[in-house]
């Protein structure tokens, strides 16, 4: 069935027709309410669940297949409201495809293309605003700044990442890649919008800032850590510091980048660089904390091929090379109007194909 069966159940946050929020899970292309199940799942928002820990997080999906599988009232997803489905503590955004490093520096600095020195020693990344993280559907207004000196005004160069979010459910510090698995409650589709002209004039050293603030989509979707195969981290050389070892897992996600209902890029999440248990321990390494509702972005997520680019910059070659949509018409960037749908598959645990849903928004002026 449609990637939403038993062997996924992602977790989310809607609200019926007259009703207030509650916690369901997807099943198919209908909710089950799992309000009366009580205890965290009787909450408004992911986060007391999320902050429990991995015994009741295995607990509390035990319990949802046995009540899902007692066939439970169906609510149709056309019918309810979908929501934030948690209170997003910090936003960090990394930098961890090396194809999407490699290439947008041969866009941006073709006078030194290649990686920075570090990269291949830390995961790079910096801190976003948790503030604009909005929900799948939410109209993305496109922002405005300065793009050189004395220009200020609608970027004209808007774009998308397409990434992959991971949601801390226990808080930490100096958290071990081994122990992973016991902070990240789960996995969401992300999609990074970025502002290339804001971001071209802005971001020089101290990294991206207002081109990237304005808006973050995630899915309504949180599918279990639990609930997706692992697969074997990419090979890294150098070997990384012992703060980063050993990688911990990978997953084989395969994204799609939908514009405007065309197909034009699939990423393949296997291909990055760095793991997400690297990327938290070296969050965390200086002893900064995280908190329950934390979310790290993967950085975008772009394949050696041009059809498998995380974002336009690349895919259009900083739009020198447009793309052609089904309707005929060509695009370096976002038009006014155009809509973005990000999707995703996996394994899952049981071996099955699974869906991650989809983060979508459309552009408006
Ligand atoms: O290489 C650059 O100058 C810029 C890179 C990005 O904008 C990407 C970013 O936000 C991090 C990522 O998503 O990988
Ligand atoms: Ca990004
Ligand atoms: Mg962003």
């Amino acid at each position: 069935m449609s990637g939403f069966g038993l062997d996924n159940l992602p977790y989310g946050v809607f609200s019926p027709p007259a009703g207030e929020r509650r916690i369901g899970v997807r099943l198919g292309t209908d909710v089950v309410d799992l309000s009366s199940l009580g205890g965290h799942l009787a909450a408004t928002s992911l986060n007391p669940l999320m902050a429990a820990g991995r015994r009741e997080w295995q607990a509390a999906r035990e319990a949802v297949v046995a009540y899902v599988t007692a066939g439970p009232p169906l609510i149709p997803l056309r019918d309810v409201t979908l929501h934030l489905p948690f209170e997003v503590a910090d936003y960090t955004d990394f930098y961890s495809s090396e194809q999407h490093a490699l290439t947008v520096s041969k866009i941006l600095r073709p006078e030194s293309p290649g990686l920075s020195p570090q990269w291949k020693h830390l995961p790079i990344g910096y801190h976003g605003r948790s503030a604009t993280v909005v929900v799948s559907g939410t109209p993305i207004q496109r922002p405005s700044g300065q793009t050189a000196a004395g220009v200020f005004g609608p970027s004209q160069r808007l774009d998308v990442e397409a990434e992959v979010g991971f949601v801390v459910g226990v808080p930490g510090r100096r958290i071990a890649t081994a122990d992973f698995a016991e902070h990240v409650f789960g996995v969401t589709l992300v999609n990074d919008w970025s502002a290339r002209d804001l971001q071209a004039w802005e971001y020089r050293p101290l990294g991206p800032f207002l081109a990237k603030s304005f808006a973050t989509s995630v899915s309504p979707w949180i599918v279990p850590l639990d609930a997706l195969a692992t697969v074997p981290a990419v090979a890294q050389d150098p070997e990384p510091l012992g703060y980063l070892r050993p990688p911990g897992p990978g997953y084989d996600l395969r994204l799609t980048v939908e514009w405007n209902d065309t197909l034009v890029s699939r990423p393949p999440f296997a291909s990055m660089y760095w793991t997400a248990a690297q990327q938290l321990a070296h969050l965390t390494s200086n002893g900064a904390s995280v908190r329950t509702g934390d979310l790290y972005a993967s950085g975008t997520v772009s394949g050696p091929d041009r059809d498998q680019a995380g974002s336009f910059l690349e895919l259009t070659w900083n739009g020198a090379e447009p793309v052609k949509l089904a309707d005929g018409s060509l695009r370096g960037f976002l038009a006014d109007g155009d809509r973005v749908r990000i999707g995703g598959t996996a394994r899952s645990a049981a071996g099955t194909e699974i869906s991650l849903g989809s983060v979508s928004g459309t552009v408006v002026p």
